[in-house]
């Protein structure tokens, strides 16, 4: 039998939480059993809102040494953003590719120079077809399933072919979801093969985050088990 080295990771969303306290939020998520924290970077260009950048992540970074840190950059310019996000030390910096197209090698590249795991966003819109030629030089693929900019938006189902696309292709790679992700919707996501999940409003929301945590990670690593089983 092959093993499955597919690990199923829960990475929070903090952008619908008390950004006025986001170490304490922080690290609540991260003691009620989050495996990373999936900081959302919005310039107000590629979407229609703006949160934080890296003068607030380096700061978050000071407080919390050790956890993983995942910046979505949902920004028009992304390569402007690289070492500033490599100098907070984060982990992995994943950009949409719609702006940068023609860019998305050497941007890879970049990123990981800059010592960054690196990560490609599609938006709803975009075809798995358009990352096709990228994906051997990323670490992961997020597909989004809301329009980005906001949380809080319903799920879209639609985006759910997307998933079990890549994950019919490449049995190991990292496959995430962001977006109107929750109880309700989870496990559409993980019997598509998605294995890195952001939720926010459905973990942030919640009077037991734990539970919330521990329940979505269920789900997941049992669709794992099952995937791996049939290999
Ligand atoms: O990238 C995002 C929005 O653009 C957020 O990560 C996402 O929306 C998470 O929040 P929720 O789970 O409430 O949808
Ligand atoms: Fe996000």
């Amino acid at each position: 039998m092959k093993r499955n080295s597919l690990k199923c990771k829960i990475g929070p969303s903090i952008l619908n939480s008390d950004l006025s306290q986001l170490y304490a939020e922080s690290q609540r998520l991260l003691d009620n059993g989050a495996d990373y924290l999936h900081l959302d970077v919005m310039d107000g260009h590629f979407v229609p809102n703006l949160t934080f950048g890296h003068p607030v992540v380096k700061c978050l970074r000071g407080k919390i040494p050790h956890a993983f840190f995942e910046t979505h950059m949902m920004v028009q310019n992304p390569e402007q953003w690289i070492e500033p996000m490599a100098d907070a030390s984060v982990n992995l910096y994943t950009f949409h590719i719609e702006p940068v197209l023609k860019d998305v090698l050497p941007l890879c590249r970049k990123v990981r120079e800059a010592g960054m795991k690196v990560g490609l966003a599609l938006k709803p819109g975009t075809d798995t077809e358009a990352v096709k030629q990228f994906i051997d030089h990323a670490d992961m693929i997020l597909i989004m399933t809301v329009e980005p900019g906001f949380g809080g938006q319903k799920f879209m189902n639609d985006m759910i072919p997307k998933v079990q696309w890549l994950r019919h292709n490449y049995p190991l790679l990292d496959i995430e979801v962001d977006g109107g992700v929750g109880l309700n919707t989870i496990t559409a996501c993980a019997e598509a093969g998605a294995n890195m999940i952001v939720a926010g409003t459905a973990i942030i929301g919640a009077r037991d985050q734990k539970s919330v945590i521990d329940s979505l990670r269920e789900i997941v690593e049992r669709s794992i088990q099952k995937c791996s089983c049939k290999m």
